[in-house]
């Protein structure tokens, strides 16, 4: 499975990552929401070079241009609720993308252990589409797993992107074991080395759905 943190490589990118997690800054909920969808859209750029290309004739009103262009069909696809303007960020990139939603929330037993509960799909075909999963948290990978499987129960597709924002050594190690070796790649744009007694990465930036939309009841 190969794994790219574009964080490695110095951009504007680490700088919307760095007021994710900037306690001052994050707290400007429309900022915070804003900066997960431009880093969407440059995982959108970076994730659209893996793509299969070929050349087509454009008539221009001067003459033709061969111009190489995608050829995949697309699914984007996010984990509700902070994967929402992840998912806007990608979509402004792949237009003509067909569209998947799966909800997953953390039921608490007791104050430190929880399972993960699917209760949502709307997802179309996914038969040897090329399927992008983006959730800008990858925490213990649970709901990452979870959500793949959800998705599988729609066809499997030919090639899955995990698209990531800051994601745990413990989640990719977790997810390589889940997801297959050949037919996926995992993009993110930071790693963390831990997660603290409540499974939140640390340093991470905190609750994520939370600092975009409000905390829940
Ligand atoms: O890797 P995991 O341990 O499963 O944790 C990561 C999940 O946690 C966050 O969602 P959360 O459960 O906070 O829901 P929310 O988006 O509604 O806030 C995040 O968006 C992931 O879906
Ligand atoms: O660090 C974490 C873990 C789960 N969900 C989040 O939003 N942040
Ligand atoms: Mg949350």
């Amino acid at each position: 499975m190969r794994i790219v943190n574009l964080g490695d490589t110095n951009s504007i990118l680490n700088k919307f990552v760095a007021e994710l997690r900037d306690v001052d800054i994050q707290k400007d909920s429309l900022r915070f929401r804003r900066n997960v969808e431009r880093i969407g859209e440059i995982m959108a750029y970076e994730i659209s070079k893996e793509f299969h290309y070929s050349t087509k004739d454009i008539q221009s009103p001067l003459g033709i241009a061969p111009m190489n262009t995608p050829d995949d069909q697309i699914v984007i696809s996010t984990i509700l609720r902070a994967g929402l303007p992840f998912h806007q960020g990608f979509l402004r990139y792949l237009d003509n993308a067909e569209n998947a939603f799966v909800s997953a929330y953390r039921k608490y037993k007791d104050r430190l252990n929880f399972d993960i509960h699917i209760e949502y799909i709307a997802s179309p075909r996914l038969t040897g589409k090329t399927l992008i999963i983006s959730d800008p948290m990858l925490a213990t990978g649970s709901s990452m797993e979870l959500a793949y499987e959800a998705l599988l129960t729609k066809g499997v597709p030919g090639h899955v992107h995990v698209a990531s924002i800051i994601s745990s050594k413990q989640a990719l190690e977790y997810l390589q074991k889940k997801m297959p070796d050949d037919k996926t790649t995992i993009w993110i744009a930071a790693l963390d080395n831990d997660l603290d007694d409540h499974s939140y990465i640390v340093p991470g930036l905190g609750d994520a759905g939370d600092l975009a939309f409000g905390e829940k009841e």
